[in-house]
């Protein structure tokens, strides 16, 4: 018995090592990537750990560079930790060979590859892009402006009334702007029952990609045995998926139809594919699973950042104190602060932008190299995993003095953006899969946090002997990451500001 084991995974080694040689041979003159030595089958599985891998990956990039590859049974990792070098793959000549993220097997049996964020066809990805294009691209932001102001005041007020619940608070709101961006809906009330199964669907889509989460991401073959085999309970939980994934698209898609048949639709993406757009040129399919993702894409990347900053005004009152002063010196106490006032309020500006960097949403992403290429002499093989590492790209001390510091006044005084140095240029992705969400997720946090700001001090949350609780600080794992649950303290900043925040909801409501 030990001998068989022994001398199948004697046959296994020289089959892998055999593989990687016949590749290399037949790629004359490309050299290995540096990286980590990998061992037999297992690759470099044992050096990462389970949580934060980004964390390590970016310490292998001081040994390694910029860009260096890693194996894990048997896939090449390349990691890219500069934006220069991100670019240079992800948008230069060979751009379209990096269009694809990869397709765990999980992610197909839920549907969940119908859409944008996931999808395979490049047929059906450019239409969905186009889509999201048309409706997200800068000039259309005016369009949203209304509804950002009755989501942003009805958030404040609702931080004003119940303000421990601010974790909620804050997902409630991307949730309103979100399905108000893709289907013209209104959320009224905060348990809103589509809400509720879009919430459902986002639940469902985090957990599908969690990759190392799926044993059939590992061994697609056992998606073709019968579900009543033991241990395949996964496969009825991939089918619930799918099966609630399309109702709430359907159910979205004919909401909007019976507002437009009312006339009372209001401006959306299904709108603007269903009414204003050349007639046909997007099928039914495409809008319904593309409307439905925006909201995997700007729910809790936008929500993360938003409770990355109430985390950083707890652990930095002066940097609180500084935005305040700016607000109350450029707005005063009678109004809230807007877009238009953006362009004056600079330091609040710097904080959207330092806290995107220092606490990214998405720290790790990967796309799929479609065949075999050669990057500065070194192969990049086909079907290789080639990961953004937002992470280290802004916290690299080499572009950042301190990165490990919260210190908004670094943004100060730049008048035009370096696309490889300011973080809301790299945070957002590159080239042909860039965030379609970039201009409204702008918008968004910066309103949010200015008028915050405005009207609320953030403060430690206190024991029952009066002793500040210190929050952790610390970040959840995952594909979308955000600080671990912690409690705080938000209160108006005076009666004036509590009064603001009441009158400013009565007027958008
Ligand atoms: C701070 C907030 C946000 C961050 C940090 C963020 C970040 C990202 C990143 C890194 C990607 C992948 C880019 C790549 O592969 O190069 C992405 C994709 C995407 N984002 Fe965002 N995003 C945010 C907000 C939004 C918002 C508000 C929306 C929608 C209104 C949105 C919709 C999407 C969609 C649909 C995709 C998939 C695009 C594709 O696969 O082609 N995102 N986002």
């Amino acid at each position: 018995m030990a001998f068989n084991l022994a001398y199948t995974l004697a046959l296994v080694c020289a089959y892998f090592a055999l593989r990687r040689f016949m590749r290399r041979s037949t790629q004359q003159g490309s050299l290995m990537f540096p990286g980590p030595t990998p061992l037999p089958i297992v690759g470099n599985a044992l050096s990462l750990p389970s949580q934060k891998v980004w964390i390590k990956l970016a310490e292998f990039a001081k040994l390694y560079g910029s860009i260096y590859a890693l194996r894990l049974f048997g896939r090449q990792i390349v990691v890219l930790n500069s934006p220069e070098v991100a670019r240079e793959l992800l948008e230069g000549n060979s751009a379209t060979v990096y269009t694809n993220r990869p397709l765990p097997k999980i992610i197909e049996l839920a549907g969940f590859d119908k859409g944008v964020v996931l999808e395979h066809d490049l047929g059906k990805l450019r239409l969905a892009r186009k889509l999201l294009h048309s409706v997200l691209q800068p000039k259309q932001m005016p369009l949203y402006h209304e509804a950002l102001d009755y989501h942003i005041n009805t958030f404040l007020r609702n931080l004003s009334q119940d303000p421990d619940d601010f974790s909620q608070h804050i997902h409630h709101l991307t949730a309103g702007i979100n399905i108000e961006v893709s289907h013209g809906y209104r959320v009224k009330s905060r348990d809103d029952s589509y809400v509720g199964k879009a919430n459902v669907f986002g639940e469902n889509f985090a957990r599908a990609t969690l990759h190392n989460g799926h044993i059939v991401n590992w061994l697609p073959f056992l998606a073709y045995l019968p579900t009543f085999l033991p241990g395949m309970g996964w496969k009825a939980r991939a089918r619930a998926w799918r099966d609630q994934y399309i109702s709430l698209a359907q159910e979205g898609h004919e909401m909007v139809k019976d507002d437009i048949a009312k006339g009372t639709a209001r401006p959306s993406l299904t709108l603007t594919a269903l009414e204003e757009s050349e007639p046909g040129l997007y099928p039914d399919e495409t809008i319904m699973f593309t409307a439905t993702q925006v909201y995997a894409g700007g729910g809790d990347t936008t929500s993360s950042i938003l409770t990355s900053f109430v985390l950083l005004m707890v652990q930095y009152p002066e940097t609180q104190k500084r935005a305040q002063d700016e607000i109350d010196r450029a707005i005063g106490p009678g109004r809230l602060p807007g877009l238009s006032d953006r362009s004056n309020l600079h330091y609040v500006d710097a904080i959207v932008t330092e806290v995107a960097r220092l606490r990214p949403p998405i720290p790790i992403l990967p796309r799929l190299a479609a065949r075999d290429e050669v990057y500065n002499g070194c192969l990049i093989e086909d079907n290789a995993y080639v990961m953004m590492n937002f992470w280290a790209m802004l916290h690299d001390e080499d572009r950042y003095e301190d990165p490990h510091a919260f210190k908004p006044e670094r943004w100060l005084g730049i008048e035009e953006r370096d696309a490889n140095h300011h973080p809301l240029e790299i945070v957002f992705g590159f080239g042909r899969r860039v965030c379609p969400g970039r201009y409204l997720a702008e918008e968004t946090l910066f309103a949010a946090i200015a008028r915050v700001l405005a009207v609320f001090n953030i403060s430690h949350a206190e024991d029952s002997k009066g002793n500040p609780i210190i929050p952790s600080g610390d970040t959840t794992n995952g594909g979308i990451t955000c600080p671990v649950p912690f409690t705080c303290k938000i209160r108006p900043r005076s009666p004036a500001a509590a009064e603001l925040v009441q009158r400013s909801f009565e007027d958008v409501a």
